[in-house]
């Protein structure tokens, strides 16, 4: 029986082909595009700084564990090795309980969670743990379904964005999160052509979809944390207005987002 930490041990196998590039590493395109991840790990910290000032646990810890998920999803892709397979599932899992139980909206939080805001905060926390230790423990049960599982998590993020969007008039913040929704669709699409249209992509020797995918999920997250950010100081920090701007700025061709505080209520 094969090591759980063995070659191809894993139950999927992406499109691209196994040790075309390299000796050691099974999925060369799929694995050197995770540098995608510790790009959006620095730029977050970097261009949002002024938030980082304010919030800077949430802010390091989400960083953090995306350089693990950047970490854990190149060894996958290196090895195609079952333990690769749920470390890289498991660290999205936790990124994604982790943010949730930073910024979720204390507005969207269940009526049995009526009291006051620290414990209402505590309670949600209790909740998100608890779900993540059960679904971290099913995740043994099929790797390959976990990950369609994750992917359903961005319909949530989808309607708290509406949720959001219905309440706020700036429009470029809508703007904003119509280019999150654009990138997230054309990564969506990307990951699951990877996954599904493998005979087409392979006929005509394009088999690169999921290394794509990588990028523009990376990309749509570069829009979705300014979003998160934006909503979170207008929710939690009164005493600063969110401006979002774009990085090196509104003019160039290429842009990066981030949030701006203003103090408003500042005298002189
Ligand atoms: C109030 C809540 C704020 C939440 C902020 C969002 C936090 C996002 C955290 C982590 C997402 C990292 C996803 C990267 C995955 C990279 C690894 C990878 O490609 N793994 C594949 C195998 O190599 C695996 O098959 C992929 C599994 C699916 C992962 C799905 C993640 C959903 C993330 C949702 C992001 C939505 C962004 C825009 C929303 C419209
Ligand atoms: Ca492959
Ligand atoms: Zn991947």
């Amino acid at each position: 029986m094969p090591s759980i930490f063995s070659y191809q041990s894993a139950e999927v196998d992406w499109c691209e082909g196994n040790f075309e590039h390299s000796t050691v590493i099974a999925e060369y395109y799929n694995t050197i595009s995770n540098v995608s991840f510790f790009v959006l790990s620095a730029a977050l910290l970097y261009l949002n700084r002024q938030y980082c000032q304010q919030r800077a646990v949430p802010m390091y810890f989400v960083s953090g564990l995306l350089l693990c998920v950047g970490v854990f999803s190149m060894y996958f892709h290196m090895t195609l090795s079952y333990v690769g397979q749920l470390l890289d599932e498991l660290s999205i899992l936790w990124t994604l309980a982790v943010a949730y139980s930073f910024w979720y909206p204390k507005v969207y939080f269940p009526r049995y969670m009526a009291g006051g805001g620290r414990e209402r905060g505590r309670d949600l926390g209790r909740d998100f743990g608890v779900t993540t230790v059960v679904s971290t423990l099913m995740s043994f049960i099929k790797p390959a379904f976990n990950a369609y599982a994750l992917n359903c998590i961005a319909f949530h993020l989808l309607y708290l964005t509406w949720c959001e969007l219905k309440k706020c008039n700036d429009k470029r913040v809508h703007r904003m999160a119509a280019a999150m929704v654009v990138w997230w669709a054309l990564a969506i699409t990307s990951w699951l052509s990877d996954r599904w249209l493998c005979w087409l992509w392979q006929a005509i020797s394009f088999p690169y979809f999921h290394s794509f995918w990588h990028v523009l999920i990376a990309v749509s997250l570069l829009y979705c944390f300014p979003l998160v950010i934006y909503f979170d100081v207008n929710y939690e920090m009164p005493t600063f207005k969110p401006k979002l701007g774009y990085w090196p700025s509104d003019s160039w061709p290429v842009v990066v987002p981030y949030v701006a505080l203003e103090e408003p209520h500042k005298q002189c």
